[in-house]
């Protein structure tokens, strides 16, 4: 389906701050270099790089990596606090999100303080802000059980004083596709001319899809992490959003997907969060086909059972050969080894190539299907 933008679709990754926030997970200033040119140079076009605020050490992985001269824009979290923003401006960055708590349980429970406190929290930190040049993101911590005529009252202010965009969080990840649309249609109605951004988490594993939504409901950013890496269960994942785009809205962001299985691993890696193999998108094993109906489709033309082709994210695909073959399945897993098998050879190997299976519990290997295949000559001697 082809849905056509109003405006141009930004993808922010906030691997480096959301991501890193998830319990347990530290990159070295080193990952973080190296994540942040991987995602820069796949095209992503925003990086919320890290949180000033949390002192020295932070402040210089934050120096390193404004010290690359990246293309894409660089943004650190601050809350909407004078001194968090000076921390910021310290570092050599030039855009800030400042963060208010938006909802009322966090505004009385959290903070302690009233609405009129954080619109006045608002002007002060954003006048700041603009004051010294800065590109701003005002920040809506747990929008998404905020009162809606509050949060439009404090887009406004935000507009009026100079702010850049408003990021819409689900903080919570408590919204269905269908009210994050709603929700931020009515944001995007009642302030027009003022960009949206929409950041998702996945405690109900509604992530991506909210992120869609809310892109959908007028949000022009979207808030991604690598892998979908960040608070509790995480955020909407930068693969999942690019590729349903792409696949399910018809909208190329201009991100070079090729690269999306190679970063993947990478922060795999450096969050010591391996990567499920079913992963949606960069899954190491998401494009190996077993069954026989699929390997049948597949070899007769993949687009019958993949929803893109593999190279597109950087992946390859497989044919395997376990319990579900079918004949078609084992004759090609047999020709990649070099064994070319006539269909009734292949027909007596099926019951084999299942029991093996099911016995090593997993696909066979090279040396499994040889072992199989001498067993078949030896029976015809
Ligand atoms: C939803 C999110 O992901 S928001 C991002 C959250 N990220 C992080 O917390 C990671 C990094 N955080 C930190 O290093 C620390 O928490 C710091 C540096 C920000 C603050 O550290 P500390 O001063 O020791 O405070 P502590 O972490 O115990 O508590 C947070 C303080 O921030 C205040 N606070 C929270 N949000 C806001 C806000 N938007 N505006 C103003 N103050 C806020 C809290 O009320 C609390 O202050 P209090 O102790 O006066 O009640
Ligand atoms: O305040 C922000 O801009 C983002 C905070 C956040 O990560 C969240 O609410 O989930």
């Amino acid at each position: 389906m082809n849905v056509l933008p109003a405006k141009p679709v930004f993808i922010g990754d906030t691997t480096l701050r959301d991501g890193e926030q998830t319990a347990g997970v530290v990159f070295s200033a080193k990952e973080k270099i190296a994540i942040a040119r991987k995602l820069d140079a796949m095209g992503v076009h925003e990086l919320e790089c890290g949180i000033p605020a949390m002192g020295k050490e932070e402040r210089s992985s934050i120096r390193a990596l404004v010290d690359l001269g990246l293309s894409a824009r660089l943004i650190t979290w601050n809350r909407a606090l004078i001194p968090d923003i000076d921390a910021s401006i310290s570092c050599g960055i030039t855009a800030v999100d400042i963060s208010l708590c938006v909802s009322d349980i966090m505004i009385e429970n959290k903070i302690n303080k009233s609405r009129e406190w954080v619109k006045e929290q608002l002007r002060r930190a954003l006048g700041f802000a603009k004051s010294r040049g800065l590109y701003v993101c005002v920040g809506g911590e747990d929008a998404s059980r905020a009162d809606l005529s509050f949060l439009g009252e404090l887009m406004q202010i935000a507009k009026e004083n100079g702010a850049d965009r408003f990021r819409f969080c689900d903080t919570l990840g408590i919204l269905d596709p269908f009210t994050m649309q709603e929700k931020v249609a009515a944001l995007t109605a009642a302030v027009p001319q003022f960009d949206v951004e929409v950041h998702a988490h996945n405690d109900l594993g509604l992530a991506t899809a909210n992120a869609l939504a809310g892109f959908r409901g007028g949000a022009s950013y979207i808030s991604t992490t690598v892998n979908g890496l960040g608070e509790r269960a995480g955020n909407a994942a930068l693969e999942e959003v690019v590729m349903a785009l792409k696949v399910a809205c018809g909208i190329d962001v201009g991100i070079d997907t090729r690269r999306l299985s190679a970063i993947s691993r990478l922060v795999g890696k450096a969050s010591n969060r391996g990567v499920p193999a079913w992963k949606a998108v960069v899954g190491e094993r998401v494009f190996s086909h077993e069954s026989g109906v699929h390997a049948d489709g597949v070899l007769k033309n993949p687009a019958i059972y993949e929803v893109f082709p593999p190279e597109e994210v950087g992946l390859s695909r497989h044919i395997v050969a376990g319990k579900h073959s079918g004949t078609n399945g084992i004759v090609e897993c047999y020709r990649q080894i070099g064994i070319p098998l006539s269909i009734e050879e292949a027909q007596k190997l099926m019951a084999r190539v299942r029991s093996a299976s099911q016995l090593i519990k997993g696909p066979l290997q090279p040396q499994d299907l040889i072992r199989l295949h001498e067993t078949l000559t030896l029976a015809a001697a």
